[in-house]
């Protein structure tokens, strides 16, 4: 391997993913298979290019100070990633940055790129980076400190305060512990928790699901449970959701937006496999893999279909069921752990657009609820406009539905006082219990 080919790749590979719409776990799965890189190499170029990206704006605010001048994109991400080994490993010397990148720079660019990359490296070493704390205005140095783009930065602010702002950024920036829930058809929550200590893992029981295994050590992907489909990967608030739409053996069930079909699982596993449970997606394929999830864990009363949501009533009477799921399609800002540019693609538009859906997709599932039934609202987001506007909204046009009484008291009692719960449903931010971010209510048709 020449010397400086790990960091090559890694400019390869941002300039792929950063500036031409790559995906960033595919790409590198194919650069560490292709190349001769040992372990230690492959998590230095899974670093480089997840943290790069991961705090992409700050390092382009950085780079804003040192240079002024248009690079192009392979010199550009040369340079964020020098800047972010600079910035943020502290186990790699600068020299060795610097040295690299300006090698790089000579084979892909001319003498001039590389005397411009050593003055800046050099630079930034002699002065250091510039101080995020100088910064007054509040949304911009979040914005700039965790790299989020400035709008969701001041819109979570207007929304939820500066200080919960801060936190849900920061805890963006950091993955979470994956965690699996248990078949019961298959197996307990202790016999799995057992063989995966047996095996060298290091787990711990969820307080949010009875069926929930937080994974702290090793890669549960590999494990002879998740192989053979003991156990299946989930984040613990999706579990809730499933958990919390209460349904029993013999009821008749609608899973409205159902693909990939973890809650759909769930919440068929909860009734004991006995009764109905009609899944529908928007997409063809998507209810074809929620058809295909629930034959390998041997769910036989999962019936999926392809089915836009804004028309079920011309395929179910009103009334038919005795639960609705409404896990509705979002712009994800729940979600943004462990992935590290989504969050540059989303927009204020996409959060406006999907509040319509939203609301169009309630008012066309709820009439399908039986009369004392129940209804799960929930999304992966965190936004006031897709969340608790859109239950405060299609509360006041429907009196004969209401929060139900008992939603608050059902939650497990780890989560009963968690910060974002109110009137209108129970706001999860991801810094909360260590999750991803999750809305979700329960509304009770009472007449
Ligand atoms: C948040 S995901 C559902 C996740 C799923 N409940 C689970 O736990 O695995 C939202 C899903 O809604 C689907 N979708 C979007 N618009 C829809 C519509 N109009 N009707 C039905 N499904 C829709 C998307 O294809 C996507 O699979």
């Amino acid at each position: 391997m020449k010397k400086y080919e790990l960091r090559d790749t890694a400019v390869t590979l941002l300039t792929r993913i950063g500036d031409q719409g790559g995906y960033s776990h595919l790409l590198l799965d194919q650069a560490i298979r292709n190349k001769d890189f040992d372990s230690r190499d492959t998590a230095l170029l899974t670093e480089i290019v997840y943290g790069t990206l991961s705090y992409k704006l700050t390092l382009e605010h950085f780079l804003g100070q040192f240079v002024s001048r248009k690079l192009d994109t392979w010199a550009k991400w040369l340079l964020l990633s020098a800047f972010y080994q600079m910035y943020s490993l502290d186990r790699v010397p600068d020299h060795a940055v610097i040295h690299e990148s300006v090698e790089i720079a000579k084979q892909r660019g001319h003498k001039g790129i590389a005397s411009l990359v050593n003055a800046v490296l050099r630079n930034v070493q002699r002065k250091g980076f510039p101080n995020l704390d100088d910064i007054k205005d509040p949304a911009e140095r979040i914005a700039l400190e965790t790299s989020h783009p400035h709008w969701l930065v001041e819109r979570w602010i207007s929304q939820y305060g500066e200080k919960t702002a801060r936190e849900m950024c920061a805890v963006n920036q950091v993955e979470k512990p994956i965690s699996v829930r248990v078949q019961p058809l298959l197996t307990t929550r202790a016999k799995a928790m057992e063989e995966l200590e047996s095996q060298g893992f290091t787990v711990r029981p969820s307080v949010i699901d009875t069926q929930g295994i937080i994974i702290e050590k090793g890669n549960v992907l590999k494990s002879d449970l998740f192989l053979s489909n003991q156990v299946t990967v989930q984040d613990q608030t999706s579990m809730l959701a499933g958990r919390m739409v209460n349904a029993k053996a013999g009821m008749t069930v609608l899973d409205a937006c159902s693909a990939p079909g973890g809650k759909t699982t769930h919440i068929a596993e909860t009734m004991d496999n006995q009764g109905k449970l009609y899944a529908y997606d928007l997409h063809a394929k998507k209810a074809k893999q929620v058809q295909q999830k629930a034959e390998k864990l041997k769910l036989t009363i999962i019936d999926a279909n392809q089915a836009d949501a804004r028309k079920l009533q011309e395929k179910h009477e009103q009334e038919s069921f005795d639960r609705i799921l409404l896990d509705a399609p979002c712009s994800g800002l729940g979600v943004l752990r462990g992935k590290p540019d989504i969050k540059y693609h989303k927009s204020a538009q996409d959060v406006l657009s999907l509040a319509s859906i939203q609301a169009d997709l309630l008012e066309e599932v709820a009439p399908l609820l039986k009369i004392g039934g129940k209804l799960v609202y929930s999304t992966c987001t965190v936004d006031q406009a897709e969340n608790e506007q859109v239950v405060r909204t299609f509360l006041k046009q429907h009196p004969e539905f209401e929060v139900d009484p008992d939603f608050r008291s059902d939650l497990p009692k780890a989560i009963h006082d968690a910060p974002g719960l109110t009137d209108a449903g129970l706001q999860i931010f991801p810094q909360d219990f260590n999750t991803d971010g999750f809305f979700l209510v329960r509304l009770v048709r009472k007449g």
